[in-house]
Parts: C-alpha cells; structure tokens; sequence
C-alpha cells in the first residue's frame, strides 16, 4: 500500500502545550522554555495499522475565544487536535469555543476530531478532572486523551488515534457502527 498524505492541525489556548507534543512526537524532546508559537509545519512519516503515513502537522498559534480562525486552517486539513491543559479553566473553554468555530465551518459528521486534555504530570495544580475531559468529548462524539508532553505519556496514541479517526471517516464509519454487530 502506497504511503497516504494527511494533515492534521493543532488547536487550543495559548501555553497549552500543542508545541511541546508535537516536538515530543516529532523530535522526541521535551523542551521547558515557552516561545509563542505563531505558526510552524512538522513532517512526519509514520506507520499506523498496517497504513503508512506521510503526515504534516500544523502547529497553529493560540486562539482565544474571540480569535477569528484562519480560512487555511479549514483547507485541506484532515483531521483536528483540539488541546486544552488540565491545569487551565480558561483553556477547557476555550476548546469548546474552537470545537464550535470548526463545527460551523466543516460540519459535525465529517470532520475528524481528538480532544486531548495535556498536562497530566501536574497533579496538584489539576482543576479539570479526567471525567470532565472525557464527558465534553462524548458529548462530541470523539475520542478523548489524557497526555503528558513533558513525561511523554500518551503522545503517539495522540496521532494514532487522530489518523484512525480520520480513517474511520473516509470508510464512513463511526466509532458507535463499527463496534456495532447485527443480529
Ligand atoms: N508540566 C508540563 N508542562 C508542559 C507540558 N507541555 C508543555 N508544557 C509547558 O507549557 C509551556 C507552553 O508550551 P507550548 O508547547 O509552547 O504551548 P503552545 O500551546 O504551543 O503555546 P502557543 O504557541 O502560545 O499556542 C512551556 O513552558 C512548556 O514547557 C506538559 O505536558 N507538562
């Protein structure tokens, strides 16, 4: 099987961390220094359920929930990270805003979506508990993962879950149909 060219982009607050597990991911570092991101693309070739990937990844600059997204972040873009920190308030409502701007533009049922709550290390400055996380994605209908990019816990399941969510799409399936068995 030929080699499939996906992209996928990150979104969500500033600081959340959607640098650091991109670069984990790519580059497998952890760097502690924040620099603001205004808009930087990762290659990545990878293998995933038999499938292999040339994947591009946009790390796109923090939104806020008055930020206007840019049209390019809606063109030919596969599937969406959408990042919170589990030590930020304002960054579990700002998701929902940049969930519900996304929505707007593409439409519910085709677009490719992961909700990763990171930050999980900082047990004690944690205000959003997992199950918050889990419930916002199952009211979405997406997975949902908790990620540390500083321990490197969760961050491949990130982007193997977001390139078989994008999979499952293409073959049209949801998650719900294709557990789903008829008797
Ligand atoms: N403890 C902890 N700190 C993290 C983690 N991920 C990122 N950070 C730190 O959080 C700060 C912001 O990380 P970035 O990766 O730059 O965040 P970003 O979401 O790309 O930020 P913008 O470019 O402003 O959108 C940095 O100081 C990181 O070192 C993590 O998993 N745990």
């Amino acid at each position: 099987m030929p080699a499939k060219d996906r992209k996928i982009a990150f979104m969500g607050f500033r600081s959340v961390g959607k640098s650091s597990l991109i670069i984990q991911y790519v580059e497998n570092q952890f760097v502690d220094s924040y620099d603001p991101t205004i808009e930087n693309t990762f290659a990545k070739h990878t293998k995933v359920g038999g499938q292999e990937y040339n994947l591009l990844v946009v790390d796109t600059a923090g939104q806020d929930e008055y930020s206007v997204i840019p049209q390019s972040y809606f063109i030919n873009i596969n599937g969406y990270v959408l990042v919170y920190s589990v030590n930020s308030q304002k960054s579990f409502d700002v998701v929902k805003h940049v969930y519900n701007k996304i929505i707007d533009m593409k439409g519910r049922m085709t677009v490719p979506i992961v909700l990763v709550g990171n930050k999980k290390d900082l047990r004690i400055e944690r205000v959003i508990s997992e199950e918050e996380g889990k419930h916002l994605a199952e009211s979405w209908k997406v997975p949902f993962l908790e990620a540390s990019a500083k321990e490197n816990s969760s961050v491949k399941d990130i982007f193997d879950t977001v390139l078989n969510t994008i999979k499952q799409k293409e073959n049209g399936e949801t998650p719900e149909k294709s557990n789903c068995t008829l008797s």
